[in-house]
């Protein structure tokens, strides 16, 4: 019997269904993804054994959780296609589209929100979860337990889900901006593009990785990187003088602010 639905087999349905397999949560035959192009239809049978259909409201029927993972910008039209279904639980990851519109949309459904990102794909995910009004302790639990498959996860009021989207939803492609940078910086001082991108890789993941197992404040942690008169200094002074600061906040504001026109 298919547990899991999901709608829109696209890069992120894959991402987390695919760990979910991995970790024998569900079965291949527990999982079924509409999707509208055949070729994408006939990759997920043929990599993963999950069935697959063109046609959403086979996936609706029977499913106890539904996942969204189609675009933002057809959530009205996917919204007025099933809306008249009766899963218990529609788990939705699009970007902006609030647990009101969630809730209007799915009225015989428990509605929850969720932000993965990119890194899910790797099993190094960060989710944040904001649970709809009626949405039992149980299918948050059922969230969680999908979510903590593909990495990390945290339950916040869902006021903050606009921000997070800006944060941990778009920052992967922030931070894959600053690596290509970096490594285009090595590449610029002298070095072959095969070395100056995995120096730029692990310099990030190992940055990421002692902040996170020492609990170090970023700013000592750029402090014990910087000698008196020294590279890393006059290196962060152009980095200040280029207002990069200024523009990650700006960034994450403004993919915030995306967020919001998306889900109004
Ligand atoms: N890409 C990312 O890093 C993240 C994306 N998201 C959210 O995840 C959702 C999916 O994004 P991606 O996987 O990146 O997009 P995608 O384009 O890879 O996947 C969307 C899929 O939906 C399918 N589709 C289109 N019309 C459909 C319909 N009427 N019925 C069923 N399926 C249909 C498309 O063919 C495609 O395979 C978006 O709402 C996005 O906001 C959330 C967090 C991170
Ligand atoms: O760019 C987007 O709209 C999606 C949502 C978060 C990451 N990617």
């Amino acid at each position: 019997m298919v547990q899991l639905g999901i709608i829109g087999g696209g890069m992120m349905a894959e991402a987390i269904f695919s760990r979910l397999l991995a970790e024998k949560i569900y079965l291949p035959s527990q999982i079924q993804v509409s999707e509208p192009r055949a070729d994408r239809r006939q990759e997920l049978v043929e990599r993963y054994g999950v069935q697959v259909t063109a046609d959403n409201r086979e996936v609706t029927s029977g499913s106890e959780i539904l996942l969204l993972a189609i675009k933002p910008q057809i959530f009205d039209a996917i919204a007025r296609e099933l809306g008249d279904i009766s899963v218990p639980l529609v788990v939705s990851i699009l970007a902006g589209i609030p647990l009101s519109k969630l809730e209007t949309g799915f009225p015989s459904s428990a509605a929850i929100r969720v932000m993965p990102n990119a890194p899910a794909t790797v099993g190094a995910g960060m989710s944040a979860i904001a649970a709809g009004s009626q949405a039992t302790p149980g299918q948050v639990e059922q969230a969680k337990t999908l979510l903590a498959a593909v990495g990390e996860v945290v339950e916040v009021p869902e006021k903050m889900m606009d921000a997070v989207t800006g944060l941990s939803g778009s920052g992967p492609a922030f931070v894959a901006l600053a690596i290509e940078a970096l490594s285009d910086g090595g590449v610029a001082a002298g070095l072959p593009r095969t070395i100056a991108t995995p120096l730029a890789i692990q310099t990030v993941l190992g940055t990421a990785q002692l902040l996170q197992e020492t609990g170090l404040h970023t700013g000592q942690l750029k402090d014990r990187a910087t000698s008196p008169g020294g590279t890393t200094i006059t290196g962060l002074r152009e980095l200040e003088q280029a207002g990069v600061r200024s523009a990650f906040m700006e960034a994450v504001v403004a993919a915030c602010r995306r967020s919001q026109e998306l889900g109004s």
